[in-house]
């Protein structure tokens, strides 16, 4: 495949930079508990400084994949599929997507709504982010919002991010990892005085499993 070639069929979803595949159970927000087989794709300028895959983050690093080789050794795992990244919405995921759909598979997606929302989606959750926020369709179309608290002004932007998602959208606070005991005590003040939100904590991290 020439360089040209390649980078054709990665414009239009057909080719993916694959980080990780991994079957597991979803550790956070409304579907945890859930086995589910996890995809990440590479590729994220968000920039997060408490990301905890930063290692996603340069594409290139990653081995192009064809969508059609992702899906058929997802289906083999699981009804459920994640898509993580990385950030998943920097790349085209209708062919992804649509293949999953066509195998009956229910599909997920992580993503921080930063670029543009592409694919099929049966479970969007979406994890804004200061440094580049959403776009106005994800925020109509998502099913999830998942703030992440690192410090008090976190429950500022949380409650501005809510205000933009839809109505029926599931609200939730998610301590950031390595702040999670100052911030744990924080958040749950907060959701007993403002019960539209739940919390979220990152149960794959205490069960030790990826
Ligand atoms: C690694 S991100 C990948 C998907 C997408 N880029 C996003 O941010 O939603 C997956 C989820 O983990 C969350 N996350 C990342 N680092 C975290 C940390 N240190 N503590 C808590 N949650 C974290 C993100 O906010 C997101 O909800
Ligand atoms: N078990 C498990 N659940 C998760 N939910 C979202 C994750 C992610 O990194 O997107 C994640 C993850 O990395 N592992
Ligand atoms: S948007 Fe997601 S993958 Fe990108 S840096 Fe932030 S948490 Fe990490
Ligand atoms: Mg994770």
């Amino acid at each position: 495949m020439t360089k040209s070639e390649k980078q054709e069929l990665i414009a239009q979803g057909l080719l993916l930079p694959l980080m990780e595949e991994f079957y597991t159970i979803q550790g956070e927000g409304f579907h945890k508990g859930t086995a589910a087989y996890f995809i990440r794709l590479g590729g994220c300028d968000v920039g997060c400084h408490w990301c905890d895959v930063k290692e996603s983050w340069v594409a290139e690093l990653h081995p192009p994949t064809m969508a059609d080789a992702i899906v058929e050794n997802a289906a083999k795992y699981s009804n459920t599929i994640v898509i993580t990244g990385g950030e998943p919405l920097m790349w085209n995921m209708k062919p992804l997507t649509s293949k999953l759909k066509e195998k009956g598979l229910q599909v997920h997606i992580e993503t921080s709504g930063a670029y543009e929302l592409t694919g099929t989606w049966d479970w969007i959750c979406l994890s804004p982010k200061k440094l580049k926020l959403p776009t106005e369709l994800v925020y109509e179309k998502a099913n999830e919002l998942k703030v992440i608290v690192y410090n008090k002004d976190d429950f500022k932007f949380a409650e501005e991010q809510a205000a933009k998602v839809n109505k029926d959208c599931i609200l939730y606070l998610q301590p950031e990892w390595s702040k999670r005991d100052k911030v744990v005590p924080q958040i749950v003040d907060y959701v007993m005085a403002n019960p539209k939100w739940k919390v979220s904590l990152q149960t794959h991290k205490y069960l030790n499993i990826p």
